[in-house]
């Protein structure tokens, strides 16, 4: 009987024992050859575990939309600027009145400084990207989309800084200034392998983003006139990106600089656009557009701000 019991004992740990043997032995092949996901489909986990969270049961909508290719025609024809609809919200929301002076501080390739000049009121602008080669599509735009006579340098000037550090170059000296800064891309996430921001080599870019918007919104805020406005926008759906950003530069203008800044209600877009966007209800400050089956545009987070002194 005891022998049986030693005999049990001493096969459970030898089977103990090869089973360990075999997962060792096999561990670091697992590992290495495990299947390398497309940075597509690990942008689609990540969303799927933080929107659910931030979206509840309005997620599934979102995501189906999302997915969806938005619009079928683009024959990318210079007579028209191809873009979603929705990016069209943070130039309206700059409201632009005749005389005023303009900086976008990251602008490339270009698509709201387009619009930005079609409200014929920019006395000056300045469009500002820090990538040298987005800047050179940024040029070939302007000069395919906008008369020579309204892109003399006495109208436009093109410049490739670091946006973080426009605060120390030109204080307090436009009257608007839009700030639509690199983000998730949520969509372009979604659908597009090429230049994934959830590429494993880019994580730690990634893990940076609401850092470096932060940086670049407190340059725009400081660059801002005292009575002026600035528009921070994004194209994610990421609280952590949008409401978060905001709020921080907000704290951090005033602590470190004395700056006054007032979030600004933007809730009349919600009303007049209703029938066209499908707009999120619950945002702390600013507005965002929601992916809809119905109304297939965004996401478009935008939040203006106007410097009191
Ligand atoms: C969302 S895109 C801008 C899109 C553009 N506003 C449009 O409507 O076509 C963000 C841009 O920020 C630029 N960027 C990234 N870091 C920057 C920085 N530190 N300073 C200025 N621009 C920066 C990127 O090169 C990119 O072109």
């Amino acid at each position: 009987m005891a022998a049986c019991m030693v005999m049990g004992v001493l096969q459970r740990k030898v089977t103990v024992l090869s089973l360990t043997f075999r997962r060792h032995k096999f561990k670091k092949k697992w590992a290495t050859t495990l299947p390398k996901l497309p940075s597509s489909s690990l942008a689609l986990q990540y969303f799927d575990i933080n929107y659910s969270m931030q979206f509840g049961e309005q997620w599934p909508s979102i995501r189906i939309s999302l997915l969806c290719e938005q619009k079928p025609d683009c024959f990318g024809l210079l007579e028209y600027y191809l873009m979603d609809a929705s990016s069209l919200l943070p130039v309206l929301a700059l409201d632009i009145q005749h005389g005023h002076s303009v900086l976008d501080l990251c602008a490339a390739p270009g698509g709201k400084t387009l619009a930005l000049l079609q409200t014929n009121n920019c006395r000056f602008l300045t469009a500002n990207d820090l990538s040298v080669s987005r800047c050179k599509r940024l040029q070939t735009v302007m000069r395919s989309y906008v008369p020579r006579d309204q892109r003399t340098d006495k109208n436009v000037q093109i410049t490739t800084r670091d946006g973080r550090l426009w605060g120390d170059v030109e204080n307090s000296t436009y009257d608007r200034v839009l700030v639509d800064v690199p983000c998730t891309t949520d969509r372009h996430s979604l659908l597009e392998e090429e230049n994934n921001i959830f590429h494993r080599m880019r994580t730690k870019q990634r893990q940076m983003l609401p850092l470096l918007q932060t940086e670049l919104l407190l340059a725009g805020i400081l660059s801002t006139k005292p009575g002026g406005e600035v528009v921070y926008s994004t194209c994610t759906l990421s609280q952590l990106q949008n409401e978060y950003v905001v709020e921080r530069a907000v704290e951090l203008a005033a602590s470190e600089h004395g700056v006054h800044v007032e979030p600004q209600d933007l809730s009349c877009f919600r009303k007049v656009f209703k029938d066209t966007f499908n707009f999120y209800q619950d945002c702390r400050v600013g507005e965002l557009v929601l992916p809809h089956l119905t109304a297939n545009f965004g996401p478009m987070f935008f939040c203006k701000l106007l410097r009191i002194r």
